[in-house]
């Protein structure tokens, strides 16, 4: 499988963001994206999910079959929100992740205890510390098999322990042929990446 972005060019608000953006990520690559604070890292990342439409160009993935013939098919998108509901539990929210993007390898206990969140599934999500809600979402990651994950500040709000099961949750990943494309502020632990520095900022 192959994801491939070809002179791809993004705009918010009727204004270009950036513009040219060109890659090729095959199984088991990451791309890591850096750039100052509106450089549009995570308009980037929209644009991939399919979320944004984008300006021109081309993003599309290649070999993905009939189980992930297109982009929105294959990722998983962890934007800044955790996208999940306060009032249901943290299980909840994943049985409903679940039931949306597909059974995978892991259940959702063991999902859990991978990101140290084992014992806390009948919680109300909104009761869940900062880190402890970025957590529950990186273990949506788990629950489905996608093979693209497309994370913007993956990281935000874990401590360092959360950090280093976060990058090695990536690396297993790509060690299993998946791809990763993550926008960040702060390194992730990642060795032997591709990396993309979103250049223009605009105020
Ligand atoms: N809905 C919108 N309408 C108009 N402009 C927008 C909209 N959303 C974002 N922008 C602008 O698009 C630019 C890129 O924003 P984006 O969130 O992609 O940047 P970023 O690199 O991810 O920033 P950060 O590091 O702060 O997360 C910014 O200048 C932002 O103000």
């Amino acid at each position: 499988m192959r994801l491939i972005a070809e002179n791809l060019s993004g705009e918010r608000g009727g204004e270009p963001v950036f513009e040219d953006i060109g890659f090729t990520l095959e199984n088991g690559e990451a791309l890591i994206v850096t750039g100052p604070n509106g450089s549009g890292k995570s308009t980037l990342l929209r644009v991939i999910a399919g979320l944004l439409p984008h300006a021109s160009g081309r993003i599309g993935i290649e070999g993905g079959g009939e189980e992930f013939p297109t982009v929105a098919a294959a990722c998983h998108y962890l934007g800044h929100q955790n996208a999940m509901k306060a009032a249901l539990t943290v299980r909840e929210n994943l049985e409903f992740w679940q039931s949306f993007a597909g059974s995978g390898k892991l259940g959702i206990a063991d999902a859990l205890d991978d990101v140290g969140l084992g014992g806390l599934s009948h919680l109300p999500f909104g009761y869940l510390s900062t880190g402890q809600k970025r957590r529950a979402a990186i273990a949506k990651l788990r629950i489905s098999h996608r093979p693209v994950w497309l994370l913007d500040e993956p990281t935000a709000g874990l401590d360092k322990a959360s950090d280093a099961r976060l990058a090695g949750l990536m690396r297993d990943h790509c060690a299993a042929g998946g791809i990763v494309v993550a926008a960040t502020h702060l390194p992730l632990g990642l060795e032997g990446v591709k990396a993309l520095e979103m250049g223009r900022v605009h105020v």
